[in-house]
């Protein structure tokens, strides 16, 4: 299993954000994304997910035995937000994602308790998503990742607002998705303690119309 992106630029309006990006990652590997505020860390993370066009180049999902596919289908994707309904309980919002995501092929995902014991906070799964603290918010966010199998985790800050054992927890999880087999892409400031990952830096377009340079 692979994630191949060649010659990948993207634009925001006439903006070229950043152009000619490759990388590959294979089974196990993490990639992480630095670079300043406004270098196009998130814009490339939602190209990856389909969530964006790319303005060139491809990014594709490689899997032994399947066509290759577009990089969303085996992802899930964490954003800034973490889309969880605040009036529905935590245990009804992981319910929904595990039933409308299904698992990709491959892997399954665990049940939704386990899901919340896994980020520390079982025994509040009856609470309403509004009532939690941020921090709280974020880890039942990362049990959404745990909920449905998918090989490929695209992380957008995944560590804002959380305590140093919270980070510690999810740098737990990644470890385990990437023992399990998975791939892991994050854009982050903060050290996520994962060891032997490949970097990747961005410098960024941002504001540079594409004839200009
Ligand atoms: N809808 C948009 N239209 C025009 N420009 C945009 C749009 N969205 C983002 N940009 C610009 O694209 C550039 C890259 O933004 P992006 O969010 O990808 O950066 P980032 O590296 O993730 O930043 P940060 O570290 O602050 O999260 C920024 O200069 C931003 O102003």
């Amino acid at each position: 299993m692979r994630l191949v992106a060649e010659g990948l630029s993207a634009k925001r309006g006439e903006d070229l954000i950043f152009q000619d990006i490759s990388f590959e990652i294979g089974s196990g590997e993490a990639l992480v994304v630095k670079g300043p505020n406004g270098s196009g860390k998130s814009t490339l993370l939602r190209v990856l997910a389909g969530l964006l066009p790319a303005h060139a180049g491809t990014a594709k999902f490689l899997a032994a035995a399947q066509p290759a596919g577009q990089i969303g289908e085996a992802a899930h994707y964490l954003g800034h937000r973490n889309a969880m309904k605040r009036e529905l309980t935590v245990e009804e919002n992981l319910s929904f994602w595990k039933s409308f995501f299904g698992d990709f092929v491959g892997g399954a995902g665990v049940p939704v308790m386990k899901a919340v014991e896994a980020v520390g906070l079982g025994g509040i799964a009856h609470l309403p998503f509004g009532y939690l603290s941020a921090g709280q918010q974020r880890r039942m966010a990362m049990a959404k990742l745990l909920v449905a199998w998918r090989p490929v985790w695209i992380l957008d800050e995944p560590t804002a607002a959380l305590d140093a054992a919270a980070e510690t927890m999810f740098a737990g999880l990644v470890t385990s998705h990437l023992a399990r087999g998975g791939i892991a892409i994050a854009a982050t400031h903060q050290p996520l303690g994962l060891e032997g990952v490949t970097e990747l830096r961005m410098t960024g377009f941002a504001g540079v119309m594409e004839d200009v340079w």
